[in-house]
């Protein structure tokens, strides 16, 4: 099988290679539109829209005679939102953003959602036969320690937050923040790589989420 992975997230890559995976790297370029309020909704959705557009593009070079198929070709896109009781918020625009996000955040629970979208190609002599798409979300709570005002600045002036989801990245400095987690961390750093294997990576019989 052939595996593209439809991110230019450096976490996503990092964790997919984590399953000892070899995959080819196309980042989705398009603009992400948003057709829902329920963050469950939104990351599925934006997820799904990164797959397809780098699915149409595969085909795209497989119909002007640039690309050969392989038996299976899957593409995975993936968005991660952080959300509270009435908030999404996604990646911020500034550090002024930044800091009112974790004004937000600070000492108290939230959410971390990101939505997966597997779309696999099938070649049948030597042309795309059928496809599959397999397209969840999952959720993560995280609650973080109370933060001053100069912690929030003093984490903020580290570069950090800007490229990140609720301007945070549990993974590095700002792991000092975090009182407690529940779900799975991979999720909150931008893939949940066990639930992606079961349900679209692993192919032995039995496993839970056969499709
Ligand atoms: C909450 C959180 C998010 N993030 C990151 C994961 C995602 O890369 C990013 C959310 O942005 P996304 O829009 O999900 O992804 P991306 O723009 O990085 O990549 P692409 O659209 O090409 O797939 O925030 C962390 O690294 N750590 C965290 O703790």
């Amino acid at each position: 099988m052939e595996l593209i992975l439809a991110s230019a997230s450096p976490r996503r890559k990092e964790l997919l290679e984590q399953l000892g995976l070899t995959f080819e790297i196309i980042p989705a370029q398009g603009e992400e539109i948003i057709r829902s309020t329920k963050p469950d909704r939104v990351v599925q959705d934006l997820a799904l829209q990164k797959a397809q557009e780098v699915a149409a593009g595969i085909l795209n070079r497989y119909y002007i005679g640039e690309k050969e198929l392989n038996r299976e070709t899957m593409i995975l896109g993936a968005d991660t939102v952080v959300a509270t009781a009435d908030t999404i918020l996604g990646k911020p625009a500034d550090e002024r953003e930044a800091e009112g996000m974790l004004m937000t955040l600070q000492g108290r629970t939230h959410q971390v959602y990101t939505g997966v979208c597997a779309i696999t190609i099938f070649q049948k002599d030597r042309k795309p036969q059928d496809a599959r798409i397999i397209n969840f979300s999952e959720k993560t709570d995280v609650t973080l320690f109370p933060m001053t005002q100069k912690e929030i600045r003093d984490y903020i002036r580290t570069g950090d937050p800007l490229d990140k989801a609720g301007a945070y990245g549990i993974q590095g400095i700002f792991a000092k923040h975090i009182e407690k987690i529940d779900g799975d961390y991979n999720n909150v750093v931008g893939l949940p790589i066990g639930r992606l294997w079961q349900m679209c990576l692993r192919k032995e019989e039995g496993s839970k989420y056969q499709m």
